[in-house]
């Protein structure tokens, strides 16, 4: 096999089934993306070409994947990749070089609808998304979230679409909609499962724990968690650690979470654009409660389930006041109402409740010795009395079916009086 084709072959893998990059489009669908190749300039201008997957070799020589007659193009001028990120432009060591703009470049990731120059030829990349099918799930849960509505079912096929692949997702929502949890269950339902989990918060970590996090995450899933908050250090600390990852191929998946909308973000320069093209070419939005009110009863009868009652079931009052709540803290303001109606309408303590019933409040404030030789006292009287009543007052027989001495029960008896 020729390193050229081992690298389209190695490229294709790593983009998943199909030909195309997964990306999300403007309107949030999630489609192929695909990159068609446009001669814009030159002699061989209106010439066209997909590239739809692994890479392109661009030149004069008739072997080159799009051929140029332009005499100013070297034989393999440069090569181009589409990856998940936009399209890596690089230069085969080209007489004339290749340009962005006004640059002459070796290698540069540019964004899809960039226009390189090679030699005199201009190229437009241009977008050729194929949308794909939105199917919604046939599942009602995804690693710990539950839903059966149209909107979380269509959420879970995104999810299990992303999952099959290594693209970065950011996955963005409103507070306490799930978003973490959705980022765990596309690790978790990924070929990396087995491999480490490693959350950064972004929003005040120090800009020198991302290289860190970023190795501690090798051959697992890095989740940057609320890249909203990034400082513009910390933005900085990660530009160069992706840049690492992909000049370095260090096997580490990328995800995000964002509780802003990422592209606002972008266009009020709070999100450097190159976070955008490495974090963002793959979107899913975790819709919140109130527009999902329909998944209420699955949804309690999970978090019942969590918090250890899964024999409680909600009554039809109970649920009535719960749809009419706002939610703005949504699932995990859910979660609270639940934990606090547990709390005030005094369930039955749990099975795994906590030892310790006989320890009164009274009992409980007190010196702890104290406390205990009170404790002690009272079972040892409890104790020994119904033990000499057993035995119509006979100590020998009450000793003998205690396993205590005789002497040593005649003391206790006395000193609880009871003889
Ligand atoms: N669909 C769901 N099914 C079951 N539990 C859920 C679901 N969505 C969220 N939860 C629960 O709600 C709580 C909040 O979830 P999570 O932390 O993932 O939210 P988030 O969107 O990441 O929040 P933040 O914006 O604060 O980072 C967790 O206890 C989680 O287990």
């Amino acid at each position: 096999m020729d390193a050229t084709r081992e690298a389209r072959v190695s490229a294709t893998s790593r983009i998943g089934p199909g030909t195309g990059v997964l990306a999300t489009d403007a309107g949030g669908t999630l489609v192929l993306r695909r990159v068609r190749v446009r001669v814009a300039s030159g002699p061989d201008r209106g010439i066209e070409r997909e590239l739809d997957q692994g890479t392109m070799v661009v030149g004069s020589h008739p072997q080159a994947d799009l051929v140029l007659t332009d005499t100013t193009v070297s034989r393999y001028h440069a090569e181009l990749a589409l990856l998940p990120a936009g399209v890596r432009v690089k230069d085969l060591r080209s007489t004339n070089g290749t340009f962005v703009g006004e640059s002459r470049i070796e290698s540069v990731l540019v964004p899809v609808g960039s226009e390189v120059r090679l030699g005199r030829t201009r190229v437009e990349l241009l977008p050729s998304d194929v949308p794909l099918p939105d199917a919604p799930s046939e599942a009602t849960r995804f690693g710990r979230l539950v839903g059966s509505s149209p909107a979380m079912r269509r959420l879970f096929g995104q999810l299990e679409r992303v999952a099959a692949t290594e693209v970065a997702v950011l996955i963005h929502g409103e507070p306490g909609t799930g978003k973490t949890e959705a980022a765990r269950a596309i690790h978790d339902a990924s070929s990396r499962a087995r491999g480490p989990f490693v959350v950064i918060e972004l929003g005040g970590v120090p800009a020198a724990a991302v290289g860190p996090a970023m190795s501690s995450a090798l051959g697992g899933t890095l989740l940057l968690e609320r890249i909203d908050e990034a400082s513009g250090a910390v933005q900085d600390a990660l530009s160069a650690a992706l840049d690492r990852r992909e000049r370095e191929g260090i096997d580490v998946r990328v995800l995000a979470t964002s509780r802003g909308d990422p592209r606002a973000l972008v266009e009020r320069g709070a999100l450097r654009r190159d976070l955008w093209f490495h974090l963002a070419s793959v979107r899913v939005e975790v819709p919140p409660l109130r527009e999902r009110l329909e998944d209420l009863p699955r949804l309690v009868h999970a978090l019942l389930e969590e918090l250890g009652y899964p024999e409680l079931r909600l009554g039809a009052a109970e649920l009535g006041q719960l749809r009419v709540q706002r939610f703005d803290g949504n699932v995990r303001e859910l979660r609270r109402t639940i934990e606090e109606t547990l709390l005030r309408s005094a369930v039955p303590a749990r099975p795994s409740s906590p030892p310790g019933e006989q320890v009164t409040d009274e009992l409980a404030r007190m010196p702890f010795k104290e406390a205990k030789d009170r404790l002690l006292d009272a079972f040892e009287r409890g104790y020994v009395a119904q033990l000499l009543e057993r035995a119509g007052g006979n100590l020998s027989r009450a000793a003998a079916e205690a396993g205590l001495d005789r002497n040593h029960l005649a003391r206790l008896a006395k000193k609880h009086n009871l003889r």
